[in-house]
């Protein structure tokens, strides 16, 4: 019994020996081997769809040996790494055969470290021929991941073997064992041999890989990618058409990179080379543990030298272990970050391209650098010369290979029919009007088109949702129950913020920059206004303090009744949301009738209308012809309000369609707002303020900033300044990122813009810069940013509003001269002063005859404050809570609180009386 026990206590003691051991040398040797196998067999295309990939058939297992190994024998380099693998294998059975039989852990400790190193560099060299292999569908890259796999496990292998000698290393120094020194100093020193030879080799190859490789590599990939493109551009092409309706176009460059490879070689004997130097150290270790055993008796020496050799094998495997695990994560490598970051924005810069997506970049083995992306380009875009600069630029930033999708931008603009009395409508005449893209010219879909038939209908579900219930249902309810409606349409808005942006620029050719800010303007006047109708509550029955005190008075605030709402095309749906907020705030109804040239964001409002519930008719939006569906609006007799914003001359028509009927209307029209630009500003920001008044939304704004007045001392130096900025302003397609400057609304609107410059230039004016459609793009309604010097204030250009991007320019000499400047208009919108002197600044601020004074800057706008303008810019004011108040009517309510008789006639007699006093006659 005694005896068994003992027997199986020494098996288990075996085993567990054994297990530390030999998994240190023989299972090891076979686990890596395994894994080396399976990984081989499974990366490795030829056994994989062979056929319709047209390639090799599969190998026998011997050839699939043979050809890696003659490949390695073919490479002078690979040749040399093969020997010195030979050596340092056999030497490294040497020394675990001579551990085990001295029982020195020092010893078995360095063979393990050895043992690392040869699967490194047996890795290493299957894997130069592995990576040659081309790229399949399954491997779009290329197999270079196959060495960071099996390098990671031989690292994670080696950290267990560490830890393993740790222990057994605190097990011997708590209980020394005998160690045999006969030939211990001898194999010791010939390792400590084959690792100085090892560092020798790698030192010679390292200057070698620096030296002049050049010829030796092309980079594997670039005959691969060839055949994988198909299939990548087939996968991307489907999916993304799924999802957005759009085209796409998927490639994969792949690049020669003959230095980076070059340095590849470096970096890969750099890495071994520190392997050998590791190796040395331990080597000298094991000589020097040696000694001490042999001639002092420390047999403590052996234990702390293998934890020395542990210590060194870790070490070394730490950083494999990061960077492989870098890389079989998939990480963004931190050494390409930032060259990354700018790399992206120069992509951005390139013509045509609007907008980046999944852009992925990740490191595929220790040294190539992959990646993805997807970008939006706008339809003109050349895509292979698109695809050559941006894998240029990527490439330069250090990504060998790229799979590159494209993506042309188009949307889908829905159809739509009137909304009357909340639901979709179809015109009774069944009318529609084409929507034109102007940045390309194409039609991309059609809005309704009402006539007057619709528009009775319209009027008519407004006036009785100004009615219904007495009221009850909208008009009369509290400003907090219409906030509700206000609030939802807001958050609907921005939740669909980026589609209706896109809408927007493909409807009037704004850019998409501009389109995306305007749709929070929209969302913020609907919050903004539903703040101001819950306020409303409170100021209902507001007393008035009146001096007699018999009386009590007090204002009620109600809305006017149905409103007209007729509105441009410059900001479609905001100038809406200007006039639509405040009106349902009030408590009116209203028709809406949007420009005919950009109704597309409106009728989507209509939808959020629906989807928020608003009781029917309160709000109709009816799309059609200005002269038709506009001109009825403004003459009909049931409307009871017409707030128009538009130009000056239909501003004319609708008020004296009005004045027939006394209908109070409140106009938003055209502008001719000057900027005067003081001497004593920064040239700089006074630049980019101008350019900024007046190019901004393609010059197509009302309070344009288009009469530049610049002092004389400054002007020629200014005007250096405004081309510079002006050279910097993007022009391009409205979807591209960066665009600064898109199409004109329309091909008249465009025709008018170059008239006003040709006849400028035919009465003397010099057209200083631009003045024609850019060169670059053929297609669209572009307009260059255009400035005009040499004018007159009796020119047209001078006087008229142009709407587009132009500006002209004079000069004054003193104060008095620039304010007479500037007021040398029939409008009176806005106008700009810059200036530091904060007093001039003042003394300008109430000389100009405007609705807006900017100082210091130019067209910011904000829903608290006033809009509106003087003289034959309009009347009323929208925004803040004049904006509001142009939608309620003012109800005095005067209550006689007194007992007392009023006694301002002398009362009829009563019949007693009548008879007394006839008596008394
Ligand atoms: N002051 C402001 O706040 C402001 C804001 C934006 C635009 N604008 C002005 O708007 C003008 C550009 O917009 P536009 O070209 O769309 O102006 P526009 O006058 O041609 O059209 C404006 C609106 O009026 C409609 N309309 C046309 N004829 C009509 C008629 N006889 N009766 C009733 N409605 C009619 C149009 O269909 C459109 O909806 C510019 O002059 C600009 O300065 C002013
Ligand atoms: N910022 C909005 C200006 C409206 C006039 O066109």
């Amino acid at each position: 019994m005694e005896e068994r026990e003992r027997r199986f206590g020494f098996g288990v003691l075996g085993e567990m020996e054994l297990f530390y051991f030999a998994e240190l040398s023989l299972w090891g040797l076979l686990l890596c081997g395994l894994l080396l196998y399976v990984a081989v067999r499974e990366l490795d295309p030829v056994y994989l769809n062979y056929l319709e990939l047209g390639m090799e058939s599969p190998e026998s297992f011997s050839t699939s040996i043979m050809k890696p190994i003659r490949h390695i024998l073919s490479e002078r380099k690979s040749r040399k790494i093969a020997l010195f693998l030979l050596i340092n294998t056999g030497y490294m059975v040497v020394e675990f055969v001579a551990g085990f039989m001295s029982n020195s852990l020092g010893l078995i400790s360095d063979a393990c470290h050895m043992l690392f190193d040869c699967a490194a560099l047996a890795i290493g060299l299957y894997a130069s021929y592995i990576s040659r292999l081309p790229a399949n569908n399954q491997y779009n890259y290329g197999r270079g991941r196959f060495e960071v796999l099996s390098g990671y496990v031989n690292a994670v292998f080696l950290v267990l073997v560490g830890a393993l000698i740790v222990l057994e290393s605190f097990e011997r120094i708590l209980d020394p064992q005998e160690i045999s020194t006969n030939s211990l100093l001898t194999v010791s020193i010939g390792g400590l041999v084959v690792n100085v030879v090892g560092l020798i080799f790698f030192h010679e190859e390292h200057h070698h890989a620096h030296g002049g490789c050049s010829q030796s590599h092309p980079h594997s990939h670039s005959h691969s990618h060839t055949h994988h493109h198909d299939q990548h551009s087939h996968d991307h092409t489907g999916h993304h058409r799924e999802d957005h309706g759009n085209h796409h176009e998927c490639i994969t460059v792949s690049h020669e990179c003959l230095e980076k490879s070059c340095s590849d070689h470096g970096d890969h004997h750099e890495h071994h080379s520190c392997n050998t130097h590791g190796d040395t150290m331990g080597s000298v270790g094991v000589v020097i543990s040696t000694l001490l055993i042999k001639y002092k008796g420390w047999l403590v020496a052996d234990p702390a030298c293998s934890i020395f050799i542990s210590v060194l094998i870790v070490a070394s495997v730490i950083p494999l272990l990061r960077n492989s695990a870098e890389v079989l994560l998939q990480r963004v490598p931190r050494m390409h970050e930032q060259e990354l970051k700018e790399a992206l924005n120069d992509v951005m810069k390139i013509r045509g391209i609007c907008g980046i997506q999944n852009f992925h970049v990740w490191s595929f083995t220790n040294t190539d650098v992959v990646g993805t992306l997807n970008l939006h380009i706008s339809a003109e875009t050349d895509k292979a010369s698109t695809k050559a600069h941006v894998s240029r630029i990527l490439n330069d930033a250090g990504i060998k290979d790229l799979t590159l999708q494209l993506a042309i931008m188009a949307i889908q603009i829905p159809s739509r029919q009137l909304f009357i009395d909340g639901e979709w409508r179809e015109p009774v005449l069944k009318k529609r009007i084409p929507i034109i893209n102007p940045a390309t010219e194409e039609t991309v879909g059609d809005i309704p088109a009402a006539t007057t038939e619709d528009v009775e209908i319209a009027v008519d579900a407004a006036r009785r949702a100004f009615s219904r219930n007495g009221g009850k249902d909208w008009a009369s309810t509290s400003g907090a129950f219409r906030a509700k409606f206000l609030r939802a349409i807001a958050s609907t808005v921005l939740e669909r913020k980026s589609e209706l942006a896109l809408l927007e620029v493909v409807d009037t050719g704004k850019p998409l920059v501009e389109t995306a800010s305007d749709m929070d303007g929209v969302a913020s006047c609907f919050n903004y206004y539903a703040e101001l109708a819950e306020a409303l509550d409170a100021k209902q029955k507001a007393s008035i303090s009146i001096p007699v005190q018999s009386f009590k008075s007090y204002v009620l605030k109600e809305p006017i009744g149905v409103i007209a709402l007729i509105t441009p095309w410059n900001y479609p749906l905001l100038m809406a949301a200007w006039k639509i907020a405040p009106a349902l705030a009030a408590g009116c109804t209203a028709i809406l009738k949007p420009s005919e040239l950009a109704s597309v964001t409106c009728l989507e409002l209509a939808e959020i209308c629906r989807q928020v519930d608003i009781p029917p008719g309160v709000l109709n939006i009816v799309t059609g012809l200005g002269s038709e569906a506009g001109a009825l609006l403004a003459s009909h007799p049931h409307i009871d309000k017409i707030a128009f914003t538009g130009s000056t001359a239909t501003g004319i028509k609708v008020m004296t369609a009005a004045a027939q009927m006394v209908k109070p209307i409140s106009l938003e029209l055209g502008g001719k707002s000057p900027i005067i630009v003081f001497e004593d500003g920064d040239l700089n920001n006074a630049a980019e303020w101008t350019i900024y008044g007046c190019f901004k939304t393609n010059g197509q704004i009302c309070s344009a900033t288009s009469r530049l007045i610049v002092h004389e001392s400054i002007a020629a130096d200014f005007l250096v300044k405004l081309i510079d900025w002006s050279k910097n302003i993007k022009i391009s397609d409205p979807l591209e990122d960066g665009c600064r400057l898109g199409a004109i609304i329309s091909k008249g609107q465009y025709e008018k813009v170059m008239n006003f410059i040709s006849t400028a230039k035919n009465e003397g004016a010099t057209i200083l810069y631009g003045g024609a459609r850019p060169q670059h793009l053929r297609k669209g309604f572009f307009i260059e940013p255009t400035i005009i010097t040499d004018v007159s204030t009796s020119m047209q250009i001078w006087r008229e509003e142009v709407f587009g991007p132009v500006l002209c320019v004079k000069t004054f000499s003193t104060e008095n001269e620039a304010i007479e400047l500037a007021n040398d208009t029939d409008y009176g919108l806005g106008a700009a002063v810059i200036s530091k002197d904060l007093e001039r600044c003042e003394r300008l601020t109430k000389a100009l005859q405007a609705g807006t004074v900017w100082i210091n800057c130019s067209q910011p706008c904000f829903d608290q404050t006033a809009w509106g303008g003087n003289k034959r810019s309009g009347i009323g004011r929208e925004l803040g809570e004049w904006g509001l108040d142009s939608y309620l009517s003012i109800k005095q309510v005067t209550h006689y609180i007194s007992n007392e008789p009023w006694g301002w006639y002398s009362p009829p007699q009563s019949s007693e009386e009548l008879e007394r006093s006839q008596k008394q006659n």
